[in-house]
């Protein structure tokens, strides 16, 4: 749905995007994500045809972004956090206004949506609370029924009821509408209910993009007592991040988990003596800490 080739993009001393490379495929929610800084406006703005990439080619919905025109804008939902919205119109006048612009604007699902966001239609977008002016700008994006929904940081400020209610709304319309969306944040905890797929954007590079299953599949946190003497060996396995010992316990994240039997034939061999131990599964979130230890992740 979207294929990203060696992107760069620069602002005057600033390199916001430095070669990155990404597919986005099609039917899933691919949260994209990184620190502060890190380039993900400028992707999306470049994969939007809203700015110019230097260099490197994207390709959406099939053709060239440098050649998206209105007609593709009628397959392609955008929200961003930084929206401009007509803060004037009430939410009906809003939409009256939207509806004409898109020849594939569908009013029985403008409907449903209306009543699923629970949008006071009287009032002015500019009288609405935070999340609900998103959930208006959502709606506007969503009642044509877009091929591709883009969103760049759409649950930032708002408070974790609405943002929990936002996002069980957007899980019901994905499942039951099969969307393809590229939602970014800068927060995996945000996303973490929506991604099937995590892309992590680092310094204007891909640092990482892999599905949250084979993520959760592939993490461990894992304690082990180790012997009397209480020393781990200085040497570890790469794979086992951040190893840290609080008395006898030794606490680490194994990045590359297998299986039990494996990870308990490493830890026999690293540690012949160690008492026994404990392996859990990790949760989207915890993983994301653990990466963004790894990967330094900064702002810039
Ligand atoms: N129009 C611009 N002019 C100058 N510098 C810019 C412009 N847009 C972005 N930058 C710079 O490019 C870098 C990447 O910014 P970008 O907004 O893409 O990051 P981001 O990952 O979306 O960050 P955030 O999470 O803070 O929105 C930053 O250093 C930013 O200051």
């Amino acid at each position: 749905m979207i294929t990203i080739h060696d992107l760069h993009k620069r602002f005057r001393k600033t390199e916001a995007v430095a070669g990155l490379s990404l597919e986005v495929p099609e039917g899933q929610v691919t949260a994209f994500l990184g620190p502060n800084g890190a380039g993900k406006s400028t992707t999306i703005k470049c994969l939007l045809n809203l700015h110019q990439p230097d260099r490197g080619t994207i390709t959406v919905l099939g053709g060239d972004s440098r050649k998206l025109g209105p007609a593709q804008f009628t397959q392609i939902g955008y929200v961003s956090e930084n929206m401009e919205l007509p803060l004037w119109m009430t939410v009906k006048q809003f939409l009256d206004y939207c509806r004409p612009l898109y020849p594939n604007w569908d009013a029985a699902f403008e409907k449903q949506l209306m009543g699923q966001f629970d949008l006071p239609t009287g009032t002015k977008l500019k009288d609405l609370s935070r999340g609900m002016r998103m959930k208006a700008a959502l709606l506007s994006s969503l009642a044509y029924r877009p091929k591709l929904v883009v969103m760049d940081e759409p649950f930032s400020g708002l408070d974790p009821l609405v943002r929990d209610e936002f996002i069980r709304g957007l899980l019901e319309l994905t499942g039951q509408e099969g969307w393809t969306v590229f939602v970014s944040s800068h927060d995996i905890e945000e996303v973490q209910r929506l991604a099937d797929r995590v892309a992590i954007i680092n310094r204007g590079k891909l640092a990482l993009a892999e599905t949250s299953d084979s993520l959760q599949a592939r993490f461990r946190a894992v304690e082990v007592v180790l012997p009397d003497d209480g020393r781990a060996p200085v040497n570890l396995p790469e794979d086992w991040l951040h190893a840290e010992q609080a008395g006898r316990t030794l606490r680490f994240t194994a990045s590359r988990f297998g299986n039990e039997e494996g990870l308990a034939a490493a830890l026999r061999e690293a540690m012949p003596g160690a008492a026994h131990h404990e392996v859990r599964a990790m949760s989207l979130r915890e993983i994301f800490v653990a990466l963004a230890r790894a990967y330094r992740l900064e702002g810039k």
